[in-house]
């Protein structure tokens, strides 16, 4: 089974609170979901290989460690999850991005694939698909489901906001994947909605609606 990571970091908690708060316009609510991406990401590589190394510091030879050589692939899935991918390469600058292009039908919530574009070495990278919002969990687990087809073996699920019914779904269909969450919300509403939640990120995120 899975595990779920709800990074709670204050600084996190801070600025979900105003990504939540249906106030918050475009601009702001861009940036702060920049932001918060930055900071989980610090967190979500926490258990990132160190290899030792030496070098020289103006005084003396020096034992140091670097990031080994590790792969990483970020795999947004679009719309929303665009709005987190900067902030996390500003930590990672050397991932390789990939696209899965998904929307929830709205009537029968199921996902749609329209797109898919991805780094040609997926199978060697560790791969982080990003989306704020994990709520019935189908796009998701469809987006992880897509990856591992062409043969992607290491991955991580990177959302702001889940509610239960996502978590569980992606636990049951690929229980290899961690998840890391900044939130667990209560539940979905009759539209897939997540309650609380934040309304839908992709319009929020680029001013559509
Ligand atoms: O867990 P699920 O029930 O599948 O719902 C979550 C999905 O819904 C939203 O995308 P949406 O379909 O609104 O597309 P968009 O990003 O283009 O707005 C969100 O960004 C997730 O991809
Ligand atoms: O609450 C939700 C559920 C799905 N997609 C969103 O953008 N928000
Ligand atoms: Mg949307």
């Amino acid at each position: 089974m899975s595990q779920v990571h709800v990074l709670d970091h204050p600084l996190i908690q801070h600025k979900v609170t105003f990504i939540r708060d249906k106030n918050t316009g475009t601009k702001e609510f861009r940036e702060l979901v920049d932001e918060v991406a930055t900071l989980m990401a610090y967190e979500i590589t926490r258990d990132m290989p160190l290899e030792d190394t030496t070098i020289e510091t103006p005084v003396a030879t020096c034992q140091s460690r670097v990031i080994s050589g590790k792969k990483v692939g970020l795999i947004p899935i679009l719309r929303a999850g665009l709005g987190m991918v900067d902030g996390i390469l500003k930590l990672i600058p050397a991932a390789k991005v990939g696209h899965v292009g998904l929307y929830r039908d709205p009537e029968t919530l199921k996902p749609v694939e329209y797109y898919v574009k991805l780094p040609s070495d997926i199978t060697e990278r560790d791969l982080i698909v990003i989306d704020p919002m994990l709520a019935t969990g189908g796009s998701a687990s469809a987006a992880i489901t897509a990856l591992k087809n062409r043969g992607a073996k290491n991955l991580k699920l990177m959302c702001l906001i889940a509610a239960p019914e996502g978590i569980k779904l992606v636990q049951e269909e690929h229980p290899d994947v961690d998840i890391y969450v900044a939130a667990v919300d209560q539940y979905l509403n009759d539209h897939g909605y997540i309650v609380p939640g934040l309304g839908d990120a992709g319009d929020r995120l680029f001013g559509t609606k």
